[in-house]
């Protein structure tokens, strides 16, 4: 009989510590789960699948010109967010719902209220009750990072986003990563007039190619977008914020999101008393196999900020109840993660880009093209797709694609890669056509090598 309230408590009810509790419940565990605010974490109430939800919305003003095309008496009115709005709260409900339904059904005791780690075995409750468990898992997550400057407490983060009880008409957003680029396309497409700044390049560490074509089509789409500059100043000017831009004029926005990066979520969570070693940004320090310096402590997800993904959390989460409870030693493999930005155009990405191989000896496929179906409408936007493949041993080691449902292919794509596949082998597979993806096995010869 185990000394232990529990044999696993785990601290967060995202992606990674719902998957870990509901595994180890399977195992036999005896298992906790404390979620502070809804169970489905960033995913599923304020990230991924609202934000998804939200791409589809603002994509049929676009589907709506192409259907005029095509010969439909097609008329768009105007967008209602109240109506979208209280449709999508519903199902984030639904989603919360079922989420905690899975816990509950696989055996697993919630506590809906905020706990912290009292030592290697114990969690402190909110209302002071320790509970103790022979395992902990640390599965918070992260938060916006917004940096500090003057009137920054009036800037919005993506957490605000599906919240709005109207739409602004005018935004500024600051960043130029996965957040800032998507609600830059969705807002956008929702009519809103979005201007995007950021201090560097956008999307940076993506393909650089890939990344232009990407940009390329933002702005002609509508999206002003500007690099190089930061802002010093937001002041709240009634309902609308001034907004200076270092050495420049100011600005005037209806809101200002900043997308500027997630930090660990371990402010105050009791880790660093327990002995946890944590990294510059917060970060719970793990090995391997998630577990942290003290043995009986592990972390799973963005706390750990390894990669800040979904499946990746819910891998890592999976693959330590299956070691610790399940006896089946698993490790999440971190390589070849493949990844959407879902912008638009779509963005989808897996392995090396051509920067990352340039120097090694590597061949460059390119193929960009109208694609059939918004030619045959007259718009001019372009499909682009990228495979990077090792001079000496052929493999494909990276791919990037963008284009409508490039997210849908990259994960395709990502087996083969995943397998080891040559570009032999990619070419020996008959295409299907008409599609896009056929370019992918009927690139014949290198655009370049590096
Ligand atoms: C706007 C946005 C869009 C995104 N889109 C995508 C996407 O399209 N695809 C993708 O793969 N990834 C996407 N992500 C990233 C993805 O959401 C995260 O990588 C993923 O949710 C991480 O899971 P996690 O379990 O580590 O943390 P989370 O899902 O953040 O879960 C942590 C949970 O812990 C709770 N918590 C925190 N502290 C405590 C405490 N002390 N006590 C109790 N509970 C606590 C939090 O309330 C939260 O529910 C997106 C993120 C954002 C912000
Ligand atoms: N489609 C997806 O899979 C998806 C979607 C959204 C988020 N995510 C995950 O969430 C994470 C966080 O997203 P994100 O877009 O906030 O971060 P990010 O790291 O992708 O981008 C941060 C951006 O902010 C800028 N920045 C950072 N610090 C700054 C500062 N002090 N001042 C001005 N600019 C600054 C950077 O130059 C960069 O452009 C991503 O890394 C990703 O893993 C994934």
């Amino acid at each position: 009989m185990s000394n232990f309230d529990f044999d696993l408590f785990v601290i967060g009810g995202g992606s990674g510590g719902v998957r870990a509790a509901r595994i180890a419940a399977g195992h036999g565990a005896k298992v906790a789960l404390a979620e502070e605010y809804r169970m489905g974490g960033t995913c599923v109430i304020r990230g991924c699948v609202p934000k998804k939800l939200m791409v589809y919305a603002s994509g049929y003003p676009e589907a709506v010109r192409e259907a005029q095309a095509y010969g439909w008496d097609a008329t768009i009115g105007a967008f209602d967010w109240e109506v979208f709005h209280r449709k999508l709260e519903a199902e984030l409900d639904r989603l919360e719902g079922l989420y905690r339904k899975g816990q509950e059904g696989a055996g697993v005791t919630l506590h809906d209220c905020r706990a912290t780690v009292a030592g290697p075995h114990e969690v402190r409750l909110a209302d002071g009750r320790i509970v103790s468990a022979k395992h902990i898992l640390v599965a918070v997550g992260g938060k916006p990072f917004v940096p500090e400057f003057e009137g920054c407490e009036h800037v919005l983060t993506s957490n605000d986003m599906f919240k709005f009880k109207t739409l602004p008409k005018t935004m500024l957003i600051v960043g130029g990563g996965y957040i800032a680029c998507e609600f830059a396309c969705i807002l956008n497409g929702l009519g809103v007039e979005v201007s995007l700044l950021n201090r560097s390049a956008l999307l940076r560490g993506f393909d650089a190619e890939s990344r232009d074509v990407i940009v390329g089509q933002m702005e002609r789409a509508g999206v002003r977008i500007r690099t190089g500059h930061v802002i010093d100043r937001v002041t709240c000017k009634g309902t609308a914020f001034s907004v200076h831009i270092a050495g420049q004029t100011e600005e005037t926005y209806d809101a200002v999101l900043y997308a500027t990066g997630r930090v660990p979520l371990t402010e105050g969570l009791g880790l660093e008393e327990a002995g946890v070693k944590l990294g510059q940004r917060g970060e719970v320090l793990v090995d391997e196999w998630s577990q942290t310096n003290v043995p009986s402590i592990f972390a799973v997800g963005d706390v750990t900020d390894r990669i800040q993904l979904t499946p990746v959390a819910i891998r890592e989460g999976h693959a330590f109840a299956d070691t610790v409870f399940g006896a089946n030693p698993r490790k999440m493999d971190h390589d070849l993660v493949a990844s959407a930005v879902f912008t638009q155009p779509e963005f989808g990405t897996c392995g090396v880009t051509e920067e990352e191989a340039a120097g090694t000896g590597a061949d460059i496929y390119t193929s960009s093209f109208r694609p059939m179906k918004s030619l045959f409408a007259g718009n001019d936007e372009k499909v682009f797709l990228k495979l990077v493949v090792d001079q000496k041993t052929q493999v494909v080691t990276g791919c990037h694609i963008v284009g409508p449902d490039a997210g849908e292919m990259i994960q395709m794509v990502a087996i083969a890669m995943k397998m080891g596949a040559t570009k032999a082998q990619f070419d020996a597979t008959c295409a299907v056509h008409p599609t896009m993806a056929e370019e992918l096995v009927t690139m014949r010869s290198p655009t370049r090598s590096v």
